[in-house]
């Protein structure tokens, strides 16, 4: 288990070390537009799990939306209080 914020320094530290196999790195390169329809897709999915699905499975899909989403923040060099200062 992880909160955000480690989750946000983790996802950092690969963007700058490039360790091999990191699914990370591999969505940096691909890049926004790449990383941007998954995020619409794991929120299609949160949104369907919470719906039709458990809490449980809602939560899961949410968590991936999470971690999309700070990739995005990544791809754009967009840090945490960018974001938290519209919070
Ligand atoms: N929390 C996540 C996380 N959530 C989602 N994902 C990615 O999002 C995908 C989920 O997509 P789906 O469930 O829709 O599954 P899928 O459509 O079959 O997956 P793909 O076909 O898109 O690969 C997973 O396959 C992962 O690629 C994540 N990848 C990594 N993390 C965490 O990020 C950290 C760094 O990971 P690496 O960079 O891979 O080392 C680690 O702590 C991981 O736990």
């Amino acid at each position: 288990m992880k909160t955000f914020e480690e989750l946000w320094t983790e996802l950092s530290t690969k963007a700058v070390e490039r360790p091999e196999g990191s699914g990370t790195v591999a969505a940096l390169d691909a890049g926004v537009h790449t990383i941007g329809k998954k995020l619409v897709e794991e929120a299609a999915e949160s949104w369907m799990a919470a719906e039709h699905e458990s809490a449980e499975r809602a939560a899961e899909e949410i968590s991936q939306l999470i971690y999309h989403a700070q990739c995005l923040m990544l791809a754009r060099g967009i840090g945490l209080d960018d974001v938290y200062a519209h919070l």
